[in-house]
């Protein structure tokens, strides 16, 4: 198959799980990442404001600012295809509709990419070496190049998002994950 009929095909299915579903598997997904060491002890992280049916990452953002970590979210400039991480001051509140209806802070205060010790990484399907898709748009294969070599990346999937192998679709520019969080597993790439 085509990667684009792929990546339709993945993000078709994941819109049919029921909103009770679609928290449920989120709920578990989300008590897997916050005993993570990499979650334990970032101090500045940055996580997706999920959208539709996308692994929910609501109560993630919520902990990290209750653990006074310095979070950012993805503000898009979707002209250059390119991404910043701006600061999350609360949440949900100030916070306004931006391209493609993803929600950024009213205010843009920007985190450089080299401060991010943890990003969580949203995408349409990943296999357990860590590759993703992504949306097509390539924003995180822009953005991930520019974050430390240290910082850690974790992918949150549905089991319906794993495929067997994704390699194939690999293109060089393509950045891998180095862990995936599922409802049923965690994934640890090397
Ligand atoms: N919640 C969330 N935020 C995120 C991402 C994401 O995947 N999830 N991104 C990850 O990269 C970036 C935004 N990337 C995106 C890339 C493409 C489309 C997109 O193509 N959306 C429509 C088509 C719109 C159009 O073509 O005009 C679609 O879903 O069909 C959306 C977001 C940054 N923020
Ligand atoms: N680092 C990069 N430099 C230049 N072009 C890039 C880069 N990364 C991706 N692109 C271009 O962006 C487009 C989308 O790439 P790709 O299909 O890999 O996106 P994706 O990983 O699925 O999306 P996203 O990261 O937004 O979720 C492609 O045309 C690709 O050539």
């Amino acid at each position: 198959m085509e990667k684009k009929s792929l990546r339709k095909q993945i993000l078709a299915s994941r819109e049919l799980l029921s909103p009770q579903d679609a928290f449920n598997r989120s709920s578990l997904i989300t008590e897997r990442l916050l005993v993570l060491d990499a979650f334990l002890k970032a101090n500045t992280m940055m996580a997706y404001l999920s959208i539709k049916n996308e692994v929910q990452t609501g109560h993630i953002i919520e902990r990290a600012l209750q653990d006074g970590k310095e979070i950012a979210v993805p503000v898009v400039n979707s002209n250059k295809k390119s991404m910043k991480a701006a600061k999350l001051l609360s949440y949900p509140g100030g916070l306004v509709p931006g391209p493609y209806g993803i929600l950024e802070p009213a205010v843009f205060l920007p985190i450089s990419a080299e401060d991010l010790d943890l990003i969580v990484v949203p995408g349409a399907a990943f296999d357990p070496k860590g590759n993703r898709l992504g949306y097509g748009g390539g924003y995180y294969d822009r953005f991930l190049p520019r974050v430390r070599p240290g910082a850690v990346t974790i992918a949150l999937a549905y089991e319906m998002q794993m495929m067997e192998d994704l390699s194939n679709y690999m293109e060089p520019h393509d950045c891998r994950v180095e862990y995936v969080v599922t409802e049923e597993r965690i994934i640890k790439v090397k």
